[in-house]
């Protein structure tokens, strides 16, 4: 039955048929984008799940020359770190055709995101905006990007309202702290998605639609609830 979200959810049987035609969808995206405008921008999650995904779109046809592409979030670790988003973007998704696309990193070379914050801000005002897809994931904890619950400027990060494009974030279950895309950033997009993986995170994703008892304040219910871009869940088992 139909909710009021603007969720639609996409199942595939396993995770390379996802890979598949997610990686397709999101290459139709930046095609358009690059025949309308000139050039395609297109922001990543990192974590385990998206690791088939940037295979398949590595390897998809178009002018990746005229395709930035940056990260919905990263923890502030140098690259050379086994937990760095960027190291795992550019060993799986810029290879193949995807090697001539530029990247755009969340992470500066300093001690702390507070301190690498201006640089970052600086780089990221650079981007064509908007985006042409952002593909957010999600954590067993109901985080997405660095919306993570208890996070100390989680408030700020998921103000619909908040210009800034950047924070630094903090909390409990970060490991590491990180740097964040804020909500409204991410929402000026032409299309989103969510990739999970699991019957877990199925369940999880479930109960923050619903908002059901703890499920009601995971971050990723603000994505869920929002109504200014539909939202296109892509999962399998
Ligand atoms: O730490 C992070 O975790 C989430 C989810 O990762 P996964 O390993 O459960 O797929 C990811 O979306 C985010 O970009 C990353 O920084």
């Amino acid at each position: 039955m139909p909710d009021k979200l603007n969720v639609t959810t996409h199942s595939f049987t396993d995770g390379q048929a996802l890979a598949v035609a997610l990686a397709e969808r999101v290459a139709e995206l930046l095609r358009e984008s690059i025949a309308e405008r000139g050039r395609g921008l297109l922001a990543v999650s990192g974590g385990s799940t998206p690791r088939h995904f940037f295979e398949r779109l590595s390897r998809q046809s178009l002018d990746w020359a005229k395709v930035q592409i940056t990260l919905v979030d990263e923890r502030w670790v140098p690259e050379s770190h086994e937990r760095s988003n960027a190291a795992l973007v550019k060993s799986l998704l810029l290879q193949h055709e995807a090697s001539a696309a530029q990247f755009v990193p969340l992470y500066a070379d300093a001690p702390t995101p507070e301190a690498g914050l201006a640089a970052v801000r600086a780089r990221m005002a650079s981007l064509g905006m908007p985006f042409d897809a952002v593909v957010l994931g999600m954590g067993n904890d109901g985080h997405t990007a660095s919306f993570f619950p208890g996070g100390d400027r989680l408030p700020e990060a998921l103000d619909p309202h908040n210009p800034v494009r950047v924070l630094p974030m903090r909390a409990p279950g970060a490991g590491e702290p990180r740097i964040t895309f804020t909500l409204s950033t991410l929402l000026d997009t032409r299309a989103l998605f969510l990739h999970i993986e699991g019957e877990a995170k199925r369940q999880l994703l479930a109960d923050a639609r619903l908002g059901l008892d703890a499920a009601a304040n995971f971050p990723v219910r603000a994505v869920l609830t929002q109504q200014r871009v539909p939202v296109a869940v892509y999962w399998s088992p």
